[in-house]
């Protein structure tokens, strides 16, 4: 039975690498797919991984309606076994609604990877649709870190190093970026306090200090 699978974790958890591992996987056994993405940091239609992979996508924007685009290309007599969907977070309600038509009408995979929430921790529209939706949502294995050692679960947005709560949902960016605006990953608790790891080295230079501050 074909499946809607959300793929979720913070930044740099992981979730492109394992889209590109999942296309391989599925391709090596001779499965046919596509893969699409939005806003990737490499540039448009391309998916890129932190581990160094970067691959050609198909770019998702405001109009692409996967239901037309796979039906078109069923017309041209191509099989499209599966989809992977990087950057999930980035598409509309709709298009989420689109995939798990497709999942459930055309009996296709669909794999999506994606952040759960913006740098206000707030869903994602995308991202809310698909936690509604999926057959399986699937927390990454791999532990992003807050600068405390506590698992990451949380996306800050830094501008000229300070961390940020109010702004446009969207601005693509980096972690450890050294532009206006990056972004780091934290704990709950060290979001809430708006503690990024360069604000607690500011409050606790020394590493007995530091401790207090946790
Ligand atoms: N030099 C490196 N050596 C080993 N692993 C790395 C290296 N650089 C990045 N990574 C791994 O890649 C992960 C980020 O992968 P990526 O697929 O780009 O994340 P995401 O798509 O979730 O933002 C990091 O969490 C880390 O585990
Ligand atoms: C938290 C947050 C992130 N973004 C952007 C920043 C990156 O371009 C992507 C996430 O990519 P990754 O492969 O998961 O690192 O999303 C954003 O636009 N708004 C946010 O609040």
């Amino acid at each position: 039975m074909a499946e809607l699978v959300f793929f979720s974790g913070t930044m740099d958890s992981g979730k492109s690498t394992l889209a590109l591992q999942t296309d391989h996987n599925h391709r090596a056994r001779g499965r046919r797919g596509f893969i699409f993405t939005r806003n990737d940091r490499a540039g448009v239609a391309r998916l890129s991984s932190r581990l160094g992979l970067e691959v050609d996508a198909r770019e998702v924007t405001e109009d692409t309606d996967f239901w037309q685009v796979i039906a078109t290309e069923r017309q041209h007599g191509h099989v499209v076994d599966y989809l992977v969907c990087d950057e999930a977070q980035f598409y509309s309600p709709e298009q989420v609604e689109q995939l798990a038509r497709l999942v459930d009408e055309v009996e296709m995979d669909v794999f999506a990877f994606g952040i759960t929430a913006d740098f206000r921790t707030r869903l994602f529209p995308g991202s809310a649709r698909l936690v509604e939706l999926a057959d399986r949502v699937e927390v990454l294995q791999v532990q992003s870190l807050c600068w405390c050692g506590a698992r990451a679960t949380h996306n800050a947005r830094t501008v000229d190093g300070v961390m940020v709560v109010e702004g446009d949902q969207v601005v693509v960016g980096d972690v450890d970026a050294g532009g206006e605006v990056a972004y780091e990953v934290l704990c709950r608790r060290h979001h809430m306090r708006r503690m990024t790891a360069g604000t607690a080295r500011r409050l606790a230079p020394s590493e007995g200090a530091l401790l207090d501050v946790r």
